[in-house]
């Protein structure tokens, strides 16, 4: 396995003001060092993507060899999945079941950018002159602070990455403090893609020193955030020094809507994974199951009789279904927030507790908040494995439930009812509505959230629009002179 890591500036690889520890979640010892970027090494990254952004090398390409150099970093990627999987396991604790799957399909997203590189089209205008030609053209828009947290940080990249490459802007990539080893070794597919010095640069680096330094460089002209709503409140403030665009990928609360009429095995399952995969610490956890009040019991019990079977272990271990936590500072938040809850009026069903073992295990947990609504557990975000149950005896209680909370990133719908559905489509206040299904993803499909979820899209075709600017273009056709100094044309 890799075990050497550097920073990546301007083509070159070295090795930061200083080191620090990262730890592996599952023995909460230090495996490895990570370079620490500070501000010198952000100003030198950031001058090298500006100097990168016009230089020909970078600018004088056409649209179609940008893809070309994308498509090559996917074909890397695809190979070195296994390796960068085994990484990003040891790293964050995340378990090689989710990592080696997710890595290889990743490969996609940038193949889907690497197509779309060459059809970023600008218009012609029908101009009201009949002395004009008009047309408006599409450029990219600079420099690019992308920011993301340890969680599938491969992929988040992938998804500001993709885009602002096929755009042909330049890019400082942040990795998260906790867990940089999985971007860090993902800096060698981009050096041996043959991207030209400094258009791709990678740090990793502490909030005060790196990140603040990063978002507020007077030389940043977009910031692309994904994280918790506390930092991105920060990074809006730090763009008030550059005036970047900004986009926003925050947490949720997301809520899964069970029917009595919905097709329960699924629902169970659904239920499962949207809040156990990757011991619930994914953006999209569908963390408040909200079920129909006739079917909770025996809906429980289901889904309890499925976690109890859940198989912990190792993460590096392919039989494993559940890892531990990314950090001790993750597990003393949750065990925080579920005491709280529970003396808030929660019920314990099942967890709420730190497992026996080294490492940074919490249980799966249930708490049934019926008697308890608005207890802290339903209403913020814990970014781990903690279920809340609640019930609904109409669908319009349904949608007023689901949509209580100030996020608003993703809902799961379960119902055989068609025409409920559409309803509930329309009604819910969130980014992405899964109906009978849950965290299903891929490169076509745009993604993003509403209120305390940000408001960034990332995915999807449009993305790339969001990393390009317009210029119109205005041609006077006519052979006369230009008459009346004196008034607008
Ligand atoms: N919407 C999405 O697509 C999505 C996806 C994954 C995770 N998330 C969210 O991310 C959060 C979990 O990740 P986390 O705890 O690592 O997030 P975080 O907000 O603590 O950190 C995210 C990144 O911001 C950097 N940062 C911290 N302070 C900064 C500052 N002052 N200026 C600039 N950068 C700064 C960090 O170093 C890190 O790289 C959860 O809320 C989760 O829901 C959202
Ligand atoms: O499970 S997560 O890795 O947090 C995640 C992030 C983004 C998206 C959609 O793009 C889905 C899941």
């Amino acid at each position: 396995m890799i075990s050497e890591f550097e920073l990546y500036i301007d083509g070159k690889f070295e090795p930061g003001a200083a080191t620090f520890g990262s730890i592996d979640p599952a023995t909460g010892a230090v495996w490895a060092q990570m370079p620490e970027a500070r501000s010198d090494e952000v100003n030198r990254a950031v001058a090298a993507a500006r100097r990168a952004f016009t230089d020909p090398a970078w600018a004088g390409i056409s649209a179609s060899q940008r893809g070309k150099l994308l498509a090559r970093l996917a074909d890397l990627l695809e190979d070195a999945a296994p390796e960068l999987a085994a990484v990003e396991t040891r790293d964050t604790g995340k378990i090689i079941r989710e990592t080696s799957s997710q890595i290889a399909y990743i490969a996609e997203y940038y193949r889907y950018y690497a197509g779309i590189a060459d059809k970023i089209d600008g218009r012609h205008v029908a101009i009201d002159k009949a002395d004009m030609q008009t047309w408006i053209t599409r450029e990219p828009l600079g420099v690019v602070a992308a920011i993301v947290p340890w969680n599938s940080q491969l992929f988040l990249s992938a998804v500001k990455l993709g885009p602002a490459l096929a755009a042909g802007c330049t890019v400082v990539l942040k990795a998260s403090e906790d867990a940089p080893a999985p971007l860090l070794a993902f800096a060698r597919l981009v050096h041996e893609a043959g991207f030209p010095p400094g258009v791709v640069n990678v740090v990793t680096g502490f909030a005060a020193e790196c990140g603040a330094v990063l978002s507020s460089h007077p030389q940043v002209d977009h910031i692309a955030f994904t994280g918790g709503p506390a930092t991105a409140r920060h990074i809006v403030n730090n763009s008030a020094h550059n005036l970047a665009k900004v986009s926003l990928e925050l947490g949720g609360k997301s809520p899964i809507l069970v029917f009595a009429d919905a097709d329960i095995d699924s629902a169970v399952n659904a239920q499962l994974a949207g809040i156990f995969a990757a011991s619930g610490q994914s953006c999209v956890a569908g963390s408040r199951l909200l079920v129909e009040e006739s079917i909770k019991d025996a809906f429980v019990a289901r889904l309890l009789a499925k976690v109890q079977a859940i198989r912990v272990g190792l993460p590096d271990d392919m039989a494993t279904e559940f890892g531990p936590l990314c950090t001790a500072r993750q597990l003393t938040h949750i065990e925080q927030v579920v005491a709280t809850s529970l003396t808030q009026g929660a019920r314990l069903i099942t967890g709420g507790r730190r497992l026996d073992r080294a490492g940074y295990y919490y249980a799966p947990t249930i708490l049934d908040c019926s008697a308890a609504p608005d207890a802290e557990c339903v209403l913020t975000e814990l970014f781990g494995p903690v279920l809340s149950v609640d019930v609904f005896r109409s669908e319009q209680e349904a949608i007023s439930k689901a949509n209580k909370t100030a996020y608003g990133l993703a809902a799961g719908v379960f119902t055989s009812n068609l025409t409920r559905a559409h309803r509930l489509v329309k009604a819910i206040k969130s980014g992405v509505v899964w109906m009978n299904t849950y965290r299903a993803i891929s490169p076509l499909a745009p993604f993003g959230g509403f209120g305390l979820s940000g408001h960034g899209r990332e995915g999807g075709a449009d993305a790339v629009l969001d990393y390009t600017t317009t210029k119109t273009v205005w041609l006077r056709t006519a052979d006369t002179p230009i008459g009346d100094p004196f008034m607008m044309r």
